[in-house]
């Protein structure tokens, strides 16, 4: 049975569906465990990869005693995608899974393309968990456990399907009390509401009609507020939406999810494209130490520039890679970008591009056209390098 560790906790992970379909995580609620999505997965299963995983406190999970907070429950999430070599994924999670949801994606941005948040909130009642953390420790699950349930499902959904009610409270009951109020506290002292500006990536907003845990009124209509181009779907369900509404639930998500991972995976394929041509102009050595300095705020830029510069200019037909080489030793000299004309000047002298006699006759074409004072800096900027690359260095 597949576990990881992590901050000293057995994680317990699931992972079901076809390798070639894109990742999605499903994160379960306080109370629950992987097995929430039950309904749901062979919905899921024909467009997405899924990883499931017990949060901790739960299910088959470890469950450490002390308040756990949303970032460790994060960790656990990225613990569990290493695990499973996911490097990135689309994260939908259900209540206190949307939570750690956000945190992820605010915390990692790198590792969630895209979310997907059911019946969940950016701050719940501070008091009221707090209660309910004093109430567990106190009389143990039984002390929660109707109060609990009342929240979870619909009053005539529980009625309609008592043995999916009663399975869930058996559960409920069963659970570690100090993953429960673990958990708990890392509801009661989540801070997301003042960041959901921050979670720059496709978020759907998932409410169900009939919560009354996390309902669009003061929970859902936050999210929708305060995440930038937040899209929302409305379900006829109670809280565990998975339960209540397994179609509906899974509709929504492929609705959302399946075309925006098309769409990923076309980008993907083109920043490779352009990266094996860029690798071939600039070397590997010059490509691999400028993704290893990419950072959160210039990756997007350096994968745009990928796909447009490197895969759909440099990868035209209509011109020899010379030509190419030598347009741009002649437009940088012509506009004085300095370090991007030293940069093509090297490697096209050192990787067969050019020869010197041409990089000469383009720079003395160059100033007739841009002028002297440009060919007389790219003269002078040629000359060092090809001194350096006589000297070896
Ligand atoms: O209110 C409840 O008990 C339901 C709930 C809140 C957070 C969560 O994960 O479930």
């Amino acid at each position: 049975m597949p576990f990881v560790v992590n901050a000293g906790a057995r994680i317990f992970w699931r992972l079901d569906g076809s390798e070639a379909k894109p990742p999605l995580v499903l994160l379960n609620s306080i109370g629950t465990d992987l097995s929430l999505w039950d309904a749901v997965v062979p919905h899921l299963l024909p467009a997405f990869r899924l990883l499931r995983l017990d949060m901790r406190g739960h299910g088959a999970s470890d469950a450490p005693g002390g308040d756990y907070t949303m970032a460790l429950l994060a960790e656990d999430v990225a613990a569990a995608m290493d695990a499973a070599g996911i490097d990135a994924a689309a994260v939908a999670g259900v209540s206190l899974g949307g939570m750690v949801a956000m945190q992820l994606a605010l915390n990692r941005p790198e590792r969630v393309s895209a979310l997907a948040l059911v019946c969940t909130s950016p701050a719940m009642d501070r008091n009221a968990w707090e209660d309910r953390i004093a109430h567990v420790a106190e009389g143990g699950m039984q002390g929660i456990a109707d109060l609990a349930m009342g929240r979870f499902l619909s009053p005539v959904f529980a009625v309609q399907r008592p043995v999916v009610a009663e399975s869930l409270r058996r559960n409920l009951i069963a659970m570690a009390a100090d993953g429960y109020a673990g958990a708990g506290a890392a509801i009661r002292d989540m801070e997301l509401l003042d960041r959901l500006p921050g979670l720059a990536l496709p978020t759907l907003v998932v409410t169900g009609d009939r919560d009354v845990s996390t309902p669009f009124a003061g929970h859902g209509e936050r999210l929708v507020a305060g995440i930038p181009g937040a899209v929302h779907v409305r379900l006829d369900c109670a809280h565990l939406a998975p339960v209540e509404a397994p179609m509906g639930l899974a509709a929504a998500l492929r609705d959302f999810l399946a075309p925006a991972a098309d769409v990923r995976r076309a980008e993907q394929a083109l920043f490779e494209d352009g990266l094996a041509n860029r690798r071939r102009v600039l070397g590997d050595a010059w490509v691999d130490r400028s993704l290893a300095a990419r950072t959160t705020f210039n990756a997007e830029f350096q994968a745009m520039i990928t796909r447009t510069a490197w895969h759909e200019i440099w990868g035209r037909p209509g011109l020899d890679e010379r030509t190419r080489r030598l347009l741009v030793v002649a437009i940088t000299a012509s506009l004085g970008r300095w370090e991007e004309f030293g940069l093509h000047v090297r490697t096209g002298l050192s990787r067969d591009g050019f020869t010197r006699g041409e990089l000469k006759e383009v720079l003395m074409q160059t100033a007739v056209y841009a002028g002297v004072p440009a060919a007389n800096t790219a003269f002078d900027e040629a000359g060092r390098i090809i001194a350096e690359i006589d000297a070896g260095t």
